[in-house]
């Protein structure tokens, strides 16, 4: 096969699947959603930590060992994303997962106090709230076994809502319901676009079925978001609001507590938005953004991790006993304090994130010639990490398609390399709601293991990966909750 020009020179010099002449793998890609994520699996088996697909003229590089993934993460140099953000923009915008440069720095600027402590403590009280009304859907199931994907995106959509929107939304909210289903088929039209190449260009894309398609999904999206602005306008010109003098407030926790007055991530924005620092749209991107990325990732973090504790009875009843040692045999509410006492919980937690990763896939540009693993990847190629298989190495994690919350204890975790294990990103681009969803998840799973025994009816060998913006397996996922007797 002859060299088309220098770029591809150098990228085929990568190893890689086999690869035809022009198409090269063009055709390697068209693949339904869980073959894609099958393939995944077995080229980076194949592979040591790194391997190129292309398709002329366009070539991406997959990375998945720590070394390679440090030097594109740890500094700004790499820190814009890939082309295939693009897909997102017609319902993100320019919001912080997408954007870049200037923009990108004034709004992490604006929202990075939206996770200030005393925020997070006020959020707490709110999730703990909330996971009465998770349990309570629980309890109706009377042991019979339950799918936990929609009972767990409804939960975690429910407090993004009360707690970043300052929105409460009722049982039955119609619009919250379509908002949901409407996610989900995004996540089917970004993939599909993905493995198509020539609905790349926007232009053709625009006109296709699928084009039309995604129109007719980001009606309900764009509808479901505007309302929550709407509402959170009005409640602030009838309650007035002052937000600066909240988070200024120290570490004086009585402060909050005495104003009674819920600080909203959307608060910020919408103060921001009168001093000069983002205009309307701004605001409609980042509450998209947040909505999405707020509640899908935890949903599935959530899903993975009540499957496997199900699946453990031994760690199940070790969180159990940390439980007990914490909250005694009283039915108090969890409290900001109680989390870090939670460390074996926290280990579980992570361990399911690294075992399914809520995040798998994420793609930057390299926008000058790199050197990763010894090969010269030309400027222009896409960099795609793929945090699931960096976290399924067996020179990083001993056994690693094994649950053991044992190797995140502090112990276990020493000499670990700091780009071995990110479900949340790194470096300056990392996940601004990390604090949010530690703190999200430990209180689900703590709520209840109080009230709940777990058992287990899907097993992991029965999960298949499904390629989507976030980790789900390709059908139900089966739990069963007995009541725990007292
Ligand atoms: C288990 C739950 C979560 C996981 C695993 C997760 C993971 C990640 C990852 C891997 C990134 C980097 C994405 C990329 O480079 O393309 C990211 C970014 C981001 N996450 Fe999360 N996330 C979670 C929960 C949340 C929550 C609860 C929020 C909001 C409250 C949130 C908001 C964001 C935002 C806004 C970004 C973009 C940050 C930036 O580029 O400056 N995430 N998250």
């Amino acid at each position: 096969i002859p060299n088309y020009n220098e770029r591809a020179r150098l990228v085929r010099k990568i190893p890689g699947p086999k690869d035809d002449f022009i198409i090269g793998n063009g055709w390697t890609v068209i693949r339904s959603p869980v073959e894609v994520m099958e393939m995944g699996k077995q080229l980076s088996s194949l592979f040591d930590g790194i391997f190129r697909v292309w398709i002329y003229p366009m070539g991406a590089v997959f990375i998945y060992n720590p070394e390679d993934i440090e030097i594109i993460m740890s500094g700004m140099k790499y820190s814009e994303k890939s082309f295939v953000y693009n897909f997102l923009k017609s319902w993100l915008g320019d919001g912080l997962l997408v954007s870049k440069g200037a923009k990108w720095q004034v709004r992490r600027k604006i929202l990075t106090p939206a996770f200030h402590f005393n925020i997070l403590k006020q959020f707490c009280e709110i999730i703990e709230e909330n996971s009465y009304r998770f349990l309570d859907s629980l309890k109706e199931s009377a042991g019979k076994p339950i799918d936990i994907v929609p009972v767990l995106s409804e939960f975690t959509l429910n407090s993004i809502c009360e707690t970043a929107m300052g929105t409460q939304l009722s049982d039955d909210n119609k619009d919250a319901k379509s908002y949901k289903n409407a996610i989900y088929d995004m996540g089917m039209v970004f993939f599909n676009r993905f493995i198509k190449i020539y609905l790349y260009a926007d232009f053709i894309y625009k006109f296709s079925p699928l084009g039309r398609l995604e129109n007719k999904f980001l009606k309900v999206v764009h509808g479901f978001t505007e309302k929550v602005i709407q509402q959170r306008r009005e409640y602030r010109e009838t309650h007035g609001l002052n937000i600066n003098e909240e988070i200024n407030a120290d570490d004086d926790d009585s402060y909050i507590y005495k104003k009674k007055k819920k600080t909203a991530m959307l608060d910020l924005l919408l103060s921001a938005e009168k001093e000069g620092h983002i205009d309307r749209i701004g605001v409609q991107e980042e509450v998209d953004t947040f909505m999405f990325e707020g509640h899908d990732t935890t949903a599935s973090g959530l899903t993975f991790c009540f499957m496997l504790l199900a699946n453990h009875k031994e760690v199940q009843d070790r969180v159990v006993q940390e439980l007990i040692d914490i909250f005694g045999d009283t039915n108090r509410p969890i409290k900001m304090e109680d989390l870090p006492k939670m460390k074996y919980l926290e280990c579980c937690i992570k361990e399911s994130l690294r075992l399914y990763p809520p995040v798998h896939f994420i793609s930057r540009n390299l926008n000058e010639d790199t050197v990763l693993s010894n090969y010269t990847i030309p400027a222009g190629t896409f960099c795609h990490i793929l945090i699931l298989h960096l976290h399924y190495r067996a020179e990083l994690f001993k056994n690693p398609k094994q649950f053991d919350p044992d190797r995140f204890l502090p112990e276990n975790s020493v000499g670990r390399h700091p780009y071995a294990y990110i479900p949340f990103s790194a470096g300056p681009r990392n996940c601004i709601g990390q604090k949010f969803a530690m703190m999200e998840m430990k209180i689900a799973v703590a709520n209840v293991l109080r009230k709940f025994v777990l058992s287990p009816v899907t097993r992991p060998s029965d999960i298949r990966f499904t390629a989507d913006l976030v980790f789900r397996n390709d059908g139900p996922v089966l739990v069963n909750f007995i009541k725990r007797a007292k």
